[in-house]
């Protein structure tokens, strides 16, 4: 039995304590939060007449398509198009269809909303006109949905928009979006075409918005931050390949897209403003990554060099937050439709920087953080070469530090006192990336476990515990998607139309909804105990929470001592628990889920928890 007294003394826990970390990897941004169902909709950053230029696209028909570079491109972000290319004397239908990020939903009721940029570059004597036929259909060619679009040969780029509504809903996510003609209509012309989008409702009914089902889970854990957009892919494999804010802003058109760091083509539809506005809309704050001249092939900016990437940090801070009438970067934000600045209080500086510290100690972080400070002293700067909070010396002395670690249950379990035990010194900590990765065996994880995520329990109820020092934490990576993932394990999987919760998911839920806004002091534990607690206040609600964690596979019980009688004598409590081992996954997305059951609440309050389990018990005073 454990025996906590816990009194009224202790501090505050700040808003910002429990969050996201976000990079485009396992398809989170294209293919994930981006609502765009179409893959490789513009062959952006792809070589004409290549297989891999035509990705996810395929030929209906006797039509002859291939990626080009266009001999007069729609926009110079966008040199290539689709070359379709009809026979002459074809009379059955042509077209070519696209198959998504590994599957596209098809939801009945929802409108989607298309359009396409087409051109003949060689238009006959005769004008052609006719109408292209858009649809949904299985991969059997079943039509869901389907519309028509009116055309006209011209060598000139138009641009054409369509809607169509599904009626059914289809299980299956091996659908197709389908573009296809009459072939007497055609035949014999070549055309040209490029971004050809397909939206699906998005969260808020934004343009060029986020997934709905995705944004709402992650709404459910009421985050506080949104850290982005990276991690190793703010980096790129050369400086030339980092995230470039600038080429993520304005028109889709004028977008060039980006080899991103985690195998795929990024195509920066989702940008800096889309970014901003969703975490606005989920009531979010960013931590907004500014690229520090370190990128993964190991090579550092050279001293004499960092001005550019200076420059390109102020204007992608004044872009958030830059006053639009007299202020280049601002105005661009005005102009895709938020005069006002966005919220923005933390920059983090580069990522990871200890695997290049002497560069960044030498000159990259002073050099970034003496002109932003100077240009932006109000914000809050954080410093990412540090591997723990023993810190190393840099100049000028950071204030804020972002911790990664990536360990077993064992490593969480034990490093549960790992904040309690350093000085109070003024410095402020991120734990910015943390995940149990592997079983104590050393076994791989592709999914979390309960095991994993109730050994993150006990490490996060340090971060309660210490949270004047500890200002935010977020697990990493957020998303995977189930067809093509990089990093294992993750918070939350998803399919075309799935998303799976993980019982990580459930423990960072737990502790973001409980959070409170107050830690109250309690008997001391010590670190590698089976058994961790927390105890936070919601002060206006009056409502108290007792998070107990339980790491060991058999029960414990922990008997209470409150410093007041609680106004009722039955509380309602969650808890999240399951047998060693139990992952949610696809098959299985349910194993593990929050079930809420009531106690007696008293002067003191006995509870049993159940091995593997983390409970929140909410008294009301
Ligand atoms: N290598 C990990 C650390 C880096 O910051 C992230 O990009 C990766 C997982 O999210």
């Amino acid at each position: 039995t454990f025996d906590v007294t816990f009194t009224t003394a202790g501090h505050n826990v700040p808003s910002t304590l429990y969050g996201l970390m976000y990079e485009d990897i396992n398809h989170s941004g294209d293919g994930g939060l981006y609502a765009e169902l179409i893959q490789n909709r513009a062959f952006q950053q792809v070589t004409p007449g290549t297989s891999a230029a035509l990705t996810a696209w395929a030929a209906l028909g006797s039509a002859k398509i291939s990626v080009v570079a266009s001999s007069s491109p729609v926009s110079s972000a966008l040199p290539n198009a689709l070359s379709f290319a009809v026979p002459s004397g074809t009379t059955s239908t042509v077209g070519f269809t696209n198959s998504g990020y590994f599957g596209i939903p098809v939801t009945a009721g929802w409108t989607y909303t298309g359009s396409f940029y087409y051109r003949t570059p060689t238009p006959p004597s005769t004008k052609v006109s006719g109408s292209f036929t858009a649809d949904l259909r299985s991969t059997s060619g079943t039509v869901f949905t389907s519309t028509t679009v009116p055309f006209t040969t011209s060598s000139t780029w138009q641009q054409a928009t369509f809607t169509f509504t599904a009626s059914s809903t289809q299980s299956a996510v091996t659908n197709l979006f389908a573009l296809s003609v009459g072939g007497s209509t055609v035949a014999g012309l070549t055309m040209e075409f490029t971004l050809i989008s397909l939206f699906p409702p998005t969260f808020n009914g934004r343009t060029n918005g986020f997934r709905m089902d995705l944004s709402e889970t992650l709404l459910d854990m009421k985050p506080a931050f949104f850290r982005f957009p990276g991690g190793n892919n703010l980096e790129g494999e050369t400086a030339a390949d980092r995230w470039a804010w600038e080429n993520t802003v304005g028109d889709l058109v004028d977008r060039p897209g980006r080899v991103g760091d985690w195998g795929y083509i990024n195509t920066d539809g989702l940008g800096l403003y889309e970014y901003l506005q969703w975490i606005e809309d989920m009531d979010m704050q960013p931590i907004m990554a500014v690229y520090a001249g370190y990128s993964l092939n190991g090579a550092s900016v050279a001293s004499n060099d960092m001005q550019t990437y200076i420059t390109e940090a102020i204007n992608q801070i004044n872009f958030v937050i830059g006053d639009a009438s007299t202020n280049a970067q601002a105005a661009i934000r005005s102009s895709m439709g938020h005069p006002d600045p966005f919220t923005l209080n933390y920059i983090e500086i580069g990522n990871e920087d200890f695997f290049s510290p002497t560069t960044y100690a030498d000159y990259r972080w002073a050099d970034l953080y003496n002109a932003l400070h100077a240009e932006f002293p109000q914000l809050h700067y954080i410093a990412t070469s540090a591997t723990s909070g023993n810190v190393p010396s840099l100049s000028p002395a950071p204030t804020y530090w972002d911790l990664h670690i990536y360990s077993n249950p064992n490593f969480f379990v034990n490093g549960a006192y790992n904040f309690d035990i350093l000085s109070r010194n003024g410095l402020q900590f991120f734990q910015g990336e943390y995940a149990t990765t592997t079983e104590n065996s050393g076994a791989a994880l592709t999914y979390p476990f309960i095991d994993g995520s109730i050994a993150e329990a006990a490490y996060m109820a340090g971060f309660d515990r210490n949270s004047d020092i500890v200002f935010a934490a977020s697990y990493a990576p957020l998303l995977n998607h189930v067809s093509s993932t990089q990093w294992t394990p993750d918070l939350i999987t998803f399919s075309p139309n799935t998303v799976i919760r993980s019982t990580s998911y459930y423990v960072q839920q737990l502790y973001s909804l409980y959070k409170g806004d107050f830690y109250l002091t309690s008997t001391t534990n010590t670190a590698s105990s089976p058994v961790q607690w927390s105890v936070t206040r919601d002060t206006s609600a009056g409502q108290y929470f007792l998070k107990v964690i339980n790491t060991a596979t058999s029960a414990n019980t922990v008997v209470f001592t409150l410093p007041f009688t609680p106004s009722h004598t039955t509380g309602t409590g969650t808890i999240l628990t399951a047998a060693s081992g139990t992952q949610n996954t696809p098959t299985n997305p349910n194993a593990a889920v929050p079930s809420s059951f009531s106690f007696t609440a008293g002067k003191t309050i006995t509870y049993n928890a159940p091995g593997l389990s983390l409970s929140v018990l909410v008294v009301t005073a």
